[in-house]
């Protein structure tokens, strides 16, 4: 098959596209949301309920020739409208998350998902495999924040995993300093926060003179709570104001991040992709290895670029499957050269053309390639000013009303990732 009907095939256009969310047909009720998912939880449950397949719609024979057959009278009959759910806006829908409540990923789960219910996990990887496992319906992770840079474990986690891309949210950061009541600046001996609160936060904390050492904990409201249940006199959480009102702490400093325009990307995973469309901004991630041979990163970049395609993002982690390659040369000895993974967004629907085309032409000088998910681009006005909250938003994942049935991810050809 041609590449470029290969993709097409991957990515079904609108028109052709089976759209069916299943999320519904998965639940389970055991899970409230005041509880944190641990790999314990999310292994008990694989034993105990078996992941549900999609429900199909039952169809009962309709003919005469099937004695049980009801036909009502003067029922309209079923068009392909009726097929597709009605959009949920994220009511009732699981969204796990890692941190416990009042984390900022929290934010962009009700952010993204109005009225969802948001599933605290105690790791990333609880998180991937809850959606995995049908324990969860969606799982939120931060890839990259203005002022902090990429969230490097979060890109490899998206490799590994088998999970699609299916929305962005950009979500304001206003960090807080947070102690126990009574509790004077002064006094503090350490700060303890998300590593991402910490890099957001360094020079404002130099600036206030705190004479403090860093601590690195799993999430921000996180070092809240755990200030609070251990009665930690000396240390500070960097947190949102919510994690304060929830663990009880008091507000030191407000809006400590060192930029007031700070903001944080999140992903919306899926087990199934979305139907890409071309009726609003889509955005397309990527992520590839690249052949020996000579400009292969030029070669990507221009294959998009002459077909107008912008790149919003690009980032290379090492390649896990082949860290080093070794080239001998008799003369000289042997060079070591490290190997990548390239992460690449890029603002085209995976329903144009120009995408497909520029995809099948990455495919010639690339020896792995899988489309990470072609999604809506989050165009909510966004002001910086305001404190993290759990505001509704314009927000909408398509994937609410519109996923495709799970299929191979690749566009081809598949290696390494899995
Ligand atoms: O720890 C959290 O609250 C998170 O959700 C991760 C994070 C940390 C700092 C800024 C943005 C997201």
């Amino acid at each position: 098959m041609k590449a470029a009907a290969q993709l097409a095939r991957s990515y079904p256009s609108e028109q052709n596209a089976q759209g069916t969310d299943t999320y519904e047909t998965s639940r389970t009720e055991w899970q409230s949301s005041s509880a944190i998912l641990t790999s314990k939880v999310v292994s008990q449950e694989q034993s105990e309920t078996l992941p549900m397949p999609p429900v199909s719609v039952g169809v009962d024979h309709v003919n005469g020739h099937n004695s049980t057959a009801r036909v009502p009278h003067h029922q309209k009959p079923l068009t392909v409208n009726d097929l597709s759910p009605t959009p949920m806006h994220g009511s009732n829908l699981r969204v796990a998350y890692q941190g416990v409540p009042g984390a900022y990923s929290e934010a962009a789960a009700a952010k993204a998902y109005h009225n969802c219910e948001a599933i605290p996990c105690d790791q990333f990887e609880v998180a991937f495999q809850a959606v995995e496992l049908w324990t969860a319906d969606r799982a939120v992770l931060p890839v990259e924040n203005s002022l902090g840079g990429s969230i490097h474990r979060n890109y490899d986690l998206l490799l590994r995993h088998r999970l699609h891309i299916v929305g962005e949210v950009h979500l304001p950061v206003h960090h807080c300093l947070l102690a126990l009541p009574g509790v004077r600046k002064e006094l503090l001996t350490r700060v303890i926060s998300h590593p991402q609160g910490l890099a957001q936060c360094e020079r404002t904390l130099t600036k206030l003179g705190l004479n403090v050492s860093r601590k690195a904990v799993e999430d921000t409201a996180g070092a809240a709570e755990f200030i609070a249940a251990n009665n930690l006199r000396d240390t500070a959480a960097i947190a949102s104001a919510r994690a304060a009102e929830i663990y009880g702490l008091e507000i030191l400093e407000d809006g400590i991040q060192d930029d007031a325009s700070n903001v944080t990307r999140f992903v919306m995973l899926a087990r199934e992709p979305i139907v890409p469309r071309t009726d609003r901004p889509f955005k397309t991630s990527i992520v590839f290895a690249h052949e020996k041979g000579t400009s292969v990163l030029f070669k990507v970049l221009s294959a998009l670029a002459f077909r107008d395609i912008s790149l919003t993002k690009i980032e290379s982690r090492p390649n896990h499957n082949r860290p080093i390659r070794l080239v001998d040369d008799a003369n000289v000895g042997t060079a070591k050269h490290f190997e990548y993974m390239f992460y690449i967004d890029f603002e085209a629907s995976m329903a144009e053309t120009r995408a497909q085309n520029a995809l099948s032409e990455v495919q010639e000088f690339t020896s792995f390639l899988r489309v990470l998910g072609s999604y809506p681009m989050d165009m909510t006005p966004w002001s910086p000013s305001s404190s993290t909250s759990h505001t509704a938003s314009s927000y909408t994942d398509l994937s609410l009303s519109q996923t495709i049935p799970p299929r191979p991810t690749g566009i081809g050809k598949e290696g390494p990732g899995g």
